[in-house]
This record gives structure tokens, sequence and C-alpha cells, in this order.
């Protein structure tokens, strides 16, 4: 019998998040806050509760396309350098009291210029707010490191301009590139020049694909443009068939991604909430789990999706019964897609997360030891 852990105990393990977007985790105070600071008088809403629930009636989104519209105000509200750097203090506060060790958080800087801003301010903006999140979550006794990744907005035409930008900023913060926004209609293929561009210029990329489109979008991102990382990648199981006795049998696409051991950064919950999948007992992660593809676990929008790292491992746990070591076999996977130097990876893992797995599973022993003796004594 696995010993499933508490929540708390969730809470407190070390967790590696490969997979948020700034402006899908604002606080929901914040959100009111920063509108009526920066004059942006669009919300449907005006009082906490009412934001906290607008956002979150991204549940019933049902579609990429429909879940994507409720970004509009969160970054109507991001469009000063101070608003900025407030949404990514609070942003590496609030991972860390999640118990997060490392993340990487992603934002498209050109969301940001409605009001004339810079994409160098914007990103300037952002690792500033990491900087000081980050301080003040070390004051109150928790470590979080960060990193920032740029995407390109795929119904845009600016990856050219965020590729350079990920290139100036490669030793300030921004550990990679990416392309978000709506998946159908708009291939990765369409930003190719942007991928070879970063490719030669050594630097690491992931892509939103297998989302709101099947594997043509996969195959795209993985051959023709070079992902180190898939973001969601779920409809890989579409490559996956099973014979009569059940036995799973890999297509050639699924294999590639196996044997190459290409990180799924998988997000359960935003899943649902874009009909990705039906449910998170019908998510694909247990299947691609058992079958030892390199799954991480992610959040993708705190806010829209009302979630957290912990909710996402306490939901799993309750589906599929995992238990601390499925835990840290997610989080030493993540922690090894990272894009941060392998040093740095390995530091966290050995030094880190390795420890903090360890100290939970005695708590656990020495739990039901403790248990054990108070029954017969
Ligand atoms: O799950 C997603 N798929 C594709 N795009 C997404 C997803 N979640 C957020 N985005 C978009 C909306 C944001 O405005 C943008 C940058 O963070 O990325
Ligand atoms: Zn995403």
């Amino acid at each position: 019998m696995p010993d499933v852990p508490s929540l708390d105990q969730i809470q407190r393990a070390p967790k590696v998040l490969l997979h948020d977007h700034l402006d899908g985790g604002l606080r929901p105070g914040t959100v009111l806050e920063l509108a009526e600071q920066t004059g942006y008088d669009e919300l449907p809403v005006s009082d906490v509760a009412g934001v906290a629930d607008w956002f979150a009636a991204a549940a019933e989104a049902g579609s990429l396309e429909e879940y994507l519209r409720r970004f509009s105000h969160t970054v109507g509200v991001m469009q000063t350098e101070d608003a900025i750097s407030r949404v990514a203090a609070e942003c590496a506060e609030d991972l860390a009291a999640d118990g997060v060790a490392y993340a990487e958080v992603r934002y498209a800087p050109e969301l940001s210029t409605q009001r004339g801003l810079s994409l160098d301010a914007v990103v300037e903006a952002i690792l500033d707010g990491f900087r000081r999140g980050t301080a003040r979550a070390a004051e109150a006794g928790r470590r979080i490191r960060l990193g920032l990744l740029l995407c390109a907005m795929r119904h845009e035409a600016r990856a050219t301009e965020i590729a350079e930008l990920v290139v100036r900023y490669r030793d300030d913060g921004v550990v990679g590139f990416d392309i978000a926004g709506p998946e159908a209609g708009f291939p990765p293929t369409r930003f190719l020049d942007s991928f070879e561009y970063l490719r030669r210029a050594n630097c690491h990329f992931t892509i939103h694909a297998g989302e709101g489109f099947g594997l043509p979008s996969i195959w795209e991102a993985i051959q023709w443009c070079g992902a180190a990382r898939l973001g969601h990648g779920v409809r890989i199981v579409d490559d996956i068939e099973f014979g009569t006795d059940g036995t799973p049998k890999l297509g050639r696409l699924a294999a590639f991604v196996r044997d190459r051991r290409i990180p799924l950064e998988m997000c359960p919950t935003s899943n649902v909430h874009t009909g990705t999948v039906t449910s998170i007992r019908e998510h694909p992660i247990a299947l691609l789990r058992r079958l030892r593809f390199r799954v991480t676990v992610n959040t993708d929008n705190r806010l829209m999706s009302q979630t957290s790292m912990t909710t996402e491992f306490s939901r799993l746990t309750d589906e599929f019964g995992y238990d601390l070591d499925d835990m840290q076999w997610f989080t030493v996977n993540a922690m090894k897609s990272a894009f941060i130097p392998f040093d740095q990876r390995l530091a966290l893992i050995n030094e880190v997360i390795k420890p903090g797995y360890s100290a939970l599973r005695s708590e656990t022993v020495f739990g039901k030891v403790a248990d054990h003796q108070t029954a017969i004594g």
C-alpha cells in the first residue's frame, strides 16, 4: 500500500514548476487594486470575490480560444512597470509559499506595450519583481529560484523581436523562449526562422503544442522547430494504440518523444478547463507516467484555473494514488528538464529535492512507528 501524502506534506514537499503564465497567476485583490491605480476601467466586476469568480468561470470555457479570452483583463492591468513588477514579485512569493523550489514563469512582453512600454522595459520590470519577491520569500524563510521564459503570441508577428530579446537578456534571468496563444491555425513552423535563430544562438525553447491541436502540431514543434520541451503535449496519446490484450503500441512520433526523453509540461486542471481532456481521471498523465515518458506536473494559470502546485499534486494523488516516490519522480523529471545550467539543476536535485523528500518519507515512517507505539502502548 503506497504512502499517500497528506495535503500538508504535498504543500511542504519541494516542487518544480516549468509551465506557469505570469498573466495567469495574479492575486484577485491585485487585479482590482492595479485596475484602480492604473486607471483600467474595463473590469467586468468590482469586488475581490467577484474578480476571483469571474476568472474562475474560465473553468467552463471548454475550448482553448474561449479560455484565453479571460487574459485581456489581467494583461489590461499590466501596462506600467510598477504594476508588472508587483505582479512578478507576488508571483515569486506565492510560488514560494506553495513549496515551489524552482520555477520557470512565462510571459509575452508584447502584451504589455499597449501604453507605450518598450519590450525591454517589460522584461526588466519582471526581472526586478522576481528579485524583490525572491528576497521577500527568503526573509520569510522560503527559498525559491525563478527563471523567465519569453513568449511570442502565435496570432501576432513579433516572434523575431522576442527571440532577440531572449538572447539579449539570457545572462540576466531569461532562460528561454515559447510561443503561446491559439494553437489551431497557427502552427509552430510559422515561426521557423525564430526557432532557427535561437538554435544557432544556443538558446533553449519550449513550444505549446498538442493542446488545442493534435499530432501535426507536436510533430512540427519537435521535428521542424527543434523544441526541447512540449507545453502540454497531451495529445501525444493520439499516437498510442492498444492491442486486443491491452498492450500499448507507440507510433513513431510518440516513440521519438519517449526515446529522446522530451519533457511534457502537463497541466491537468487547465486541460480540463480548455476541453483538451474530459476530467482529471481521464487525463493521459497516468498512462504517460506508466509508460515512462518524461512527464512533469504544472499549473499553467493559477488564477483562471484556481490551482497551485499543491492542488495539482493533490488532485493526482486523489485520482491515481500517487505517493511521495511518484511526486519525487515528477519533480526530478522537471528539474532535469529545466533550462538553467546542468550543474545548477544537479545541485537543486541533490541538495534540495532529494533531501526534502527523504525528510518527508522519514516523517511518514516515524509517524507510523509513533502510531503503532500508541496503539500497543
Ligand atoms: O494553455 C495555454 N495555451 C496557450 N496559450 C496560453 C495558455 N495559457 C495562457 N496562454 C496565453 C495567454 C497569455 O496571455 C499568454 C502569455 O502568458 O499565453
Ligand atoms: Zn500554457
